[in-house]
């Protein structure tokens, strides 16, 4: 009998596991994870983690072993793969760039014409490269890509950057961005109607948490007189809650501000009259 708790599939430990379980576990699913324990089942949502090499993933969700899966979008692009990215889950982000010698002069991406590029994306780096008309030879190493130039492996190397702290430590500089990357929810194509529903509701939870993150609570003190001037600034989920004070003449606002131009919004309220200003964390946010 088919197992009726969907099985996702989420990196054992690296850059994505550690967000990947924060997500779930803010998403109110309870289960198990550290040690060696490679597979475990919620105790409260039916749902049944597999701990794996993230290069697997893909595969494993598209063969059917896992229905689900969260993986970076730069393996997934890597190895085409039948799967349905579900969602975005904004986290991980990195990129995958082009990177050569500190010291070398780059003119352009004509720079890169006939060189060899130590790679873990050889198809990703390939297929950027032709459309530009470039041919490179491209030697496939798993790790460390970083290494190559200094020890005469290629004369470049495409691999995945941050912060730029690790090519920089090894005298590398970024030339050009192949790819922008973040860890997605990835599903197999052929869900049984119960393990789409499964899959709806943790979509609705992600969706609650996500939109919990992108937000704060604002609440703030201001004179009756100053209300409409700082309702202007304040959309809130509907609109602004307006209380009275036990001080004549004054209100408390409660609102909703997005984490993009928060600090834009506050500065506004801030000229507009607005008054011990608290800001808090919303866990999540239900439309
Ligand atoms: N420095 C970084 N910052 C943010 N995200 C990153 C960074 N490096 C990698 N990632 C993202 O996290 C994914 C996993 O990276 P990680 O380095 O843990 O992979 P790995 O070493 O191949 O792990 P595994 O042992 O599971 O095969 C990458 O495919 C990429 O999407
Ligand atoms: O730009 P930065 O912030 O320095 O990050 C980039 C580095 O992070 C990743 O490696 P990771 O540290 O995950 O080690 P790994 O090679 O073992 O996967 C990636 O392969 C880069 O080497
Ligand atoms: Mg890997």
């Amino acid at each position: 009998m088919e197992s009726q708790n969907i099985r996702i599939a989420v990196q054992k430990s690296g850059r994505l596991s550690e967000e990947s379980l924060k997500l779930f576990k803010a998403c109110g699913i309870k289960f198990e994870s550290g040690g060696s324990k490679l597979k475990t089942v919620s105790s409260n949502f039916p749902i049944e983690f597999l701990f794996l090499r993230d290069d697997d993933i893909p595969g494993y969700v598209e063969d059917g072993v896992a229905d689900l899966g969260v993986i970076g979008e730069n393996v997934l692009m890597e190895h085409i793969r039948q799967v349905d990215v579900v969602k975005e889950l904004g986290f991980s982000k990195c990129r995958l760039s082009l990177a050569i010698p500190r010291n070398e002069e780059y003119s352009g991406i004509e720079y890169f014409q006939g060189k060899n590029i130590a790679t873990s994306y050889p198809n990703l780096t390939n297929a950027f490269l032709t459309k530009q008309g470039i041919k490179v030879t491209t030697h496939e190493i798993s790790g460390s890509v970083e290494i190559a130039p200094s020890i005469g492996l290629a004369e470049a190397i495409c691999d995945i950057v941050s912060t730029g702290g690790t090519l920089l430590s090894n005298g590398l500089k970024e030339v050009a961005t192949v790819f922008q990357s973040q860890a997605v929810l990835i599903s197999n194509q052929q869900l049984s109607s119960e393990k789409q529903a499964i899959l709806a509701k943790l979509l609705f939870r992600i969706d609650s948490v996500q939109r919990g993150q992108n937000a704060k609570y604002v609440v703030l003190n201001a004179k009756e007189s100053d209300l409409e001037k700082i309702k202007s600034l304040l959309p809130g989920m509907k609109a602004p809650s307006v209380m009275p004070l036990a001080e004549t003449g004054w209100v408390s606002i409660h609102s909703v501000i997005s984490e993009n131009d928060f600090w834009d919004i506050i500065e506004a309220l801030r000229e507009a009259g607005a008054q011990g200003i608290l800001v808090l964390p919303i866990e999540k946010m239900i439309l």
